[in-house]
């Protein structure tokens, strides 16, 4: 059924760790197929609005709505059908480094319920070839950089068909050009459908790639407007 309900609605939302406020107030929303990036000095909450949105840190006060669940009545037995909706990338690649592609990708299939193995191997196909790593798929993660492991963890990411990434931090491990292709491969994979939340430092890469900014300061998250960024790049 065709629904034009935003993917993320968040709505006076507070980001705590335990008793202390990290983020007071917070109010966005992302729409099917938009590409956001969320900027803001070290410490200033990224990750930790990022992980109350995929429903890893306890939404303790506020409403957040993500791919059509209510986070802050999430229970744990419901996350695993939310994190099925949306795909998860980290800056430290997470595979299991004593399996190969195909096994590190056939993981997550099993652990959200595929059972059928000609279409999990088919479904793998598919997504290694939209990050350009087909012929990877028997390689061992170490025999790959850290550009093609990023680009598997993409893969992984894309497995269940996401309405959204989360991606915190997808370049910070790596070399400039890498990044760049990258985050090109964001793009692509935005174009075909999927919105993204992206936490960055990287300034190049929203010069480059230039879309909407969300930023957290001063225990906010505000609408940035791309001219202020010449002024930013020491964050
Ligand atoms: N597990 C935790 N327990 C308690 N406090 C935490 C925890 N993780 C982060 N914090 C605190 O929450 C605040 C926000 O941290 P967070 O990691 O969300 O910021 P960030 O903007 O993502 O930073 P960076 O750009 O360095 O990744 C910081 O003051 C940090 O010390």
């Amino acid at each position: 059924m065709f629904t034009s309900e935003p993917v993320v609605v968040v709505e006076n939302t507070y980001v705590y760790h335990k008793e202390r406020i990290i983020l007071s107030d917070v109010n966005f929303n992302i729409n099917r197929g938009e590409f956001v990036f969320l900027i803001g000095r070290t410490g200033s909450g990224k990750s930790s609005l990022l992980k109350t949105l995929y429903a890893d840190l306890w939404l303790q006060q506020g409403r957040a709505k993500v791919v059509g669940f209510p986070i802050e009545t999430l229970k744990a037995s419901e996350r695993p059908f939310l994190r099925r909706k949306i795909g998860v990338v980290f800056q430290d690649f997470q595979l299991f480094m004593d399996r190969n592609v195909q096994e590190n990708l056939l993981w997550v299939l099993e652990a959200t319920g595929w059972k059928d193995s000609a279409k999990m191997k088919a479904r793998i196909a598919e997504v290694l070839m939209q990050v350009g790593m087909s012929a990877s798929r028997d390689k061992m993660p170490h025999q790959l950089s850290g550009g093609e492991q990023q680009r598997v963890v993409i893969a992984r990411a894309l497995l269940n068909e996401p309405q959204i990434l989360f991606a915190d931090e997808p370049t910070g491990n790596l070399d400039p050009e890498v990044s760049s292709q990258i985050i090109k491969l964001f793009h692509e994979i935005n174009k075909a459908g999927t919105a993204i939340l992206m936490a960055t430092h990287d300034f190049d890469m929203i010069r480059k790639f230039p879309a909407r900014i969300l930023k957290c300061e001063n225990g906010e998250v505000k609408e940035e407007l791309g001219s202020n960024l010449i002024v930013e790049s020491s964050i």
